[in-house]
């Protein structure tokens, strides 16, 4: 099956009356219903797309001396360039390399009384034969976090709740994190996982993706089906966070990406808009509120609260060597036991 989501335009989040309750309602059941839909009227222009594409394919196509030289590896705060083959997802390897990139802060090495998720703080990595990656990616991280703060607030207002109640947990120093992601077709073994079935860790996930395909969300029954690409619009998805606010109302949708067949190249670039990393996420008080079911309880993935809890575990699970080579106290500590 495919096309199965919905298209929703927030430019009409600024309309008539009309419009904008319209706009709500579907919003309300597209993000209860599935937690996935596509976006449409966000205003950032194909120009603007079409620039940071231009620039992700720049970086994946220079020799990989260069992209090693921005790894992951040298960066106890999770920055930089991950090798295919070196991430994991549900305790299986994926297959596609990207690039990690935050908000550019200086190092927080945490002190003895300060938990272990301010690792996560840093300096990002940028390759020197690229200069103009850094600018195209920090622009994207501005324009997509004005984006997912119009959406965030749209979102709790569509469910009865005070649009800005999340405001302080994102003011000052959200935790925005951006991927480049490319998945190079098939492992050589056939495995045809990408990357596995997860939950994204924070509130909403705003992703481009190409024309390729093999994106695929998990449908009620335990099906996943199709999300192809939808011209101009952003795939968004809600994570973690949300279903913790919402007490399980709204729900993190588990969501997988299948290689592409033979060598054929798919590229993809998530931006998660997350808050600062102390936020510790209150439940919402919404009109709907007494319909909430409770947020998923699965022992191998505990859902945090406090948001840097929920983001570090999930870091030491998909970067392994990352986490052996400079958080061994935090995973003898437990902090992201393996799912
Ligand atoms: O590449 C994609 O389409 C999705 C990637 C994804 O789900 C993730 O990196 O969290
Ligand atoms: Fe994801």
């Amino acid at each position: 099956m495919s096309n199965q989501l919905p298209v929703l335009d927030l430019s009409a989040a600024d309309g008539d009356p009309d419009a904008r309750a319209r706009f709500r309602q579907d919003l309300h059941s597209a993000a209860r219903d599935v937690g996935f839909f596509h976006l449409t009227g966000h205003g950032v222009t194909e120009a603007e797309t079409e620039d940071l594409m231009r620039t992700l394919r720049a970086f994946f196509a220079l020799p990989e001396a260069e992209r090693l030289a921005v790894s992951n590896l040298n960066s106890p705060h999770f920055r930089g360039y991950t090798r295919t083959g070196d991430e994991r997802t549900g305790g299986s390897r994926d297959w596609r390399d990207q690039l990690d990139i935050g908000a550019e802060r200086a190092p927080h090495v945490p002190g003895p009384d300060e938990p272990g998720y301010w690792w996560l703080e840093g300096p990002n990595q940028w390759p020197d034969s690229l200069p103009e990656l850094r600018t195209a990616a920090l622009h994207w991280i501005d324009r997509l976090s004005s984006v997912a703060r119009r959406l965030l607030h749209e979102l709790l207002a569509a469910i009865g709740a005070p649009a800005d109640f999340y405001d302080d947990a994102f003011a000052e120093r959200p935790h925005l994190h951006l991927k480049l992601v490319r998945y190079p077709g098939s492992a050589p073994d056939g495995a045809a996982q990408g990357v596995g079935a997860h939950k994204d860790y924070g509130f909403l996930t705003l992703l481009l993706q190409d024309e390729v395909g093999g994106l695929q969300v998990e449908g009620p029954d335990g099906t996943f089906l199709d999300v192809p690409k939808v011209p101009g619009a952003f795939v968004i998805n809600l994570g973690e966070l949300l279903e913790v606010a919402t007490n399980g109302y709204l729900k993190a949708t588990n969501h997988r990406v299948v290689s592409p067949p033979g060598d054929r190249e798919r590229y993809s670039v998530p931006f998660f808009y997350n808050p600062r990393l102390d936020a510790r996420i209150e439940p919402v008080p919404f009109a709907h509120a007494d319909q909430a079911p409770g947020v998923t309880q699965d022992s191998t993935n505990p859902l945090f609260a406090e948001y840097g809890r929920n983001e570090i575990k999930g870091w030491l699970r998909a970067h392994p060597q990352v986490a052996r080579r400079y958080h061994a106290e935090l995973l003898n500590e437990g902090v992201g036991a393996a799912r």
